[in-house]
């Protein structure tokens, strides 16, 4: 072990071809070499299911252009994907996605402008209203003392365009890349509009993960500190029973997959008659981990008319149907690539700590290419393990 750190980088990137996404990640903590070894790494290995979906997010392409420009393992083939990353960074998605494919950004947005409902009326509305401060939005004062403690001063632009409406009640489509603040804003507008007096569940948050599920909890009990707010994250479908243990003591908003969300429904430990609000959060990930069809089954459990939130980077076509079949009139917001990166240093890191091992991978070797993240702090189960270690 103690000589490998000395290996030649022809040798170590010889060596990483043969690791999956999340050991190439492990083992540049070995020593700088290894470091410099994995960020230059001309063919990383983006195998587990989360990266793909990110890098199908970051290209608008489907999963077989994603499976080439990934595993290939040529130089070529590195370039091709840092010339993509660029243009995306660059013009946003619609500048990389091929016109006709699947998930062509241009084509799905020309789409959603034109969707008519079954009325023949509109079916989006949008919204020109923009908010610069929290004060202005007219917040309970005890939400804007959660949102100071939380340590955030200025809405982001999707929270200065989508969270009025939010709390007023409206349906919202929220379009932003990864780390604009959705989550902030879909649990700002939960916040402010639950009655407190209740412990009735009256709001669900679906998620695709169990990462993503503790860290809407985590956000939602911050900003909610000061308003009282009983937040429970259903870690998984095995732990039924101790979920169930947390609700017995009442619960405003329960956050979980789909699968979690519908079992409690169904076993009736979950009870569905005062949720108001649903968000999809992550709506266009939770399609691609093939959770459609329990979102489906979910709504046919809850009254009918009920406030939808759907919040998403990409808008693939499964989740215009989504939006078209579950929500009224919905206002539609959209920021585009690059008009909020945050930027204090802890708030990328607490972004980072809420992905998995391999995005977390993904992310630094992101940084090295596209410079969206400082390459010299890496997470790993949480920790963080700065240069000194590596040293
Ligand atoms: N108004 C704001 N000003 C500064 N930072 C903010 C603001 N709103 C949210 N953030 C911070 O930005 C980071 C990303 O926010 P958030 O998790 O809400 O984004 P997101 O769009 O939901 O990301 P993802 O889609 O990856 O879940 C978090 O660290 C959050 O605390």
């Amino acid at each position: 072990m103690e000589q490998s750190r000395y290996l030649p980088e022809g040798i170590i990137h010889r060596i990483l071809r043969f690791l999956g996404a999340t050991d190439q990640a492990r083992v540049c903590v070995l020593s700088k070499d290894w470091l410099h070894a994995w960020q230059t790494y001309p063919a990383p290995t983006f195998s587990d299911q989360p990266l793909r979906c990110l890098f199908q997010q970051a290209l608008g392409r489907g999963d077989e252009e994603c499976e080439k420009y990934c595993r290939q393992g040529d130089e070529d083939s590195a370039a091709t994907l840092d010339k993509l990353l660029e243009i995306a960074m660059e013009k946003g998605m619609a500048g990389i996605a091929p016109v006709g494919s699947q998930l062509d950004a241009r084509e799905c947005d020309a789409k959603m402008t034109e969707l008519p409902n079954a009325d023949g009326e509109d079916f989006l509305t949008s919204n020109d209203e923009v908010y610069d401060s929290f004060e202005s939005m007219g917040l309970q004062e005890n939400l804007l003392r959660g949102i100071y403690a939380y340590g955030v001063e200025k809405p982001s632009p999707v929270q200065q365009r989508g969270l009025v409406p939010f709390c007023k009640g409206l349906d919202v489509i929220q379009q932003a890349q990864s780390g604009s603040g959705k989550t902030a804003t879909l649990c700002l507008g939960i916040l402010q509009q639950l009655d407190y007096n209740a412990v009735d569940c009256q709001a669900l948050v679906l998620v695709p993960s169990p990462e993503l599920a503790r860290k809407t909890e985590r956000v939602m009990h911050s900003l909610g500190n000061y308003l009282g707010v009983k937040v429970c994250a259903c870690e998984g479908c095995d732990r039924v029973p101790e979920d169930q243990g947390n609700f017995s003591h009442g619960v405003h908003v329960v956050v979980g997959s789909p699968d979690c969300v519908f079992d409690m429904l169904r076993r009736q430990s979950l009870r569905p008659d005062y949720v108001k609000t649903v968000v999809l959060n992550q709506a266009d990930e939770m399609i691609s981990r093939g959770f459609k069809n329990k979102i489906y089954d979910i709504f046919q459990l809850l009254a009918p008319k009920i406030q939808v939130g759907v919040f998403l980077a990409t808008m693939p076509p499964e989740a215009l149907e989504i939006t078209r079949k579950l929500m009224n009139k919905p206002v539609r917001i959209l920021v585009k690539l690059g008009e909020f990166t945050p930027e204090r240093e802890e708030m990328k890191l607490e972004t980072l700590s809420g992905l998995s091992q391999t995005d977390e991978a993904a992310m630094c070797w992101l940084d090295k290419r596209c410079r969206l993240w400082k390459p010299k702090n890496i997470i790993t189960k949480g920790k963080l393990v700065n240069k000194k270690i590596l040293d």
